[in-house]
């Protein structure tokens, strides 16, 4: 199965109601390649979700930043996968690093966010990624594979997961990864998951990459063969985050 081009545009906690209003017209203007090429989704914060929907052109998603880990109930402050889905939001970012080492998220809660996401109808975007000492200490493959394991121990089916490799020093910090590093973490990611769900799963699911991607640097590692996308921070709160679009056609050629 060909994998769609796939790219995100994870707009943290950022944005007012206008801020966010000018992004949308913004793109709702752009001429970008249609939607057999690639697939594009953006992830506001959870209170511009519905304002995002109601006012973004149709060939383009939105994606939740997170949900909670299990059915909802008593879980203050927190947002339940069955409110993404009864608000027709198809798409959930999990294991962002931001939330991994500032909130704590274990690889294992990780993978039963996953998980749950998964089996009440979402869509998951799940990211992983190594620190900049975990780089410089040679583990950066064994890091990518156990957080991957821990999600992939808990799901049976893949269809419906896009994986990204954002490398924490990469993100927010402008030190984008070189198209070949990135190249590189992508084929392992991939062998792992051929070597550990099945050469099917390898073959059809999208990784994509995220750390300082911005309109200059993106064609590069477009062009990588196992680099099947972009999730874009910074870049996708401006008018650049469309060239990111376009640098979909590089697979075309
Ligand atoms: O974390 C990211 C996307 O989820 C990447 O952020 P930047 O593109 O701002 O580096």
């Amino acid at each position: 199965m060909a994998r769609k081009f796939f790219v995100g545009g994870n707009w943290k906690c950022n944005g007012t109601s206008e801020e966010v209003k000018k992004i949308v017209s913004t793109l709702n203007q752009a001429e970008v390649p249609s939607e057999d090429v690639v697939e594009v989704v953006v992830s506001p914060p959870f209170v511009f979700l519905p304002l995002v929907k109601s006012v973004l052109r149709s060939d383009f998603h939105v994606a939740a930043q997170n949900c909670w880990v299990r059915k909802g109930g008593a879980f203050t402050g927190e947002v339940s996968a069955e409110m993404l889905v009864n608000l027709s939001i198809p798409w959930v970012i999990l294991g962002h690093s931001e939330r991994r080492a500032l909130l704590n998220e274990s690889n294992d809660f990780v993978g039963d966010k996953v998980a749950y996401a998964l089996s009440q109808g979402l869509k998951v975007i799940a990211c992983v990624g190594e620190t900049l000492e975990q780089r410089e200490s040679g583990s950066t493959v064994a890091v990518v594979a156990e957080q991957t394991k821990a999600i992939a121990e808990k799901i049976s089916n893949w269809d419906n997961v896009v994986l990204a490799y954002e490398p924490v020093w990469a993100i927010g910090t402008g030190k984008v990864a070189t198209p070949a590093q990135a190249q590189e973490v992508h084929a392992e990611l991939r062998k792992w998951l051929k070597d550990n769900v099945s050469a099917e799963v390898a073959a059809s699911t999208r990784i994509i990459y995220g750390g300082s991607v911005n309109g200059a640097n993106c064609k590069e590692l477009a062009a990588q063969p196992d680099v099947d996308g972009f999730l874009v921070g910074g870049a996708s709160l401006k008018p650049e985050f469309i060239d990111i679009i376009k640098s979909a056609t590089v697979k075309k050629n």
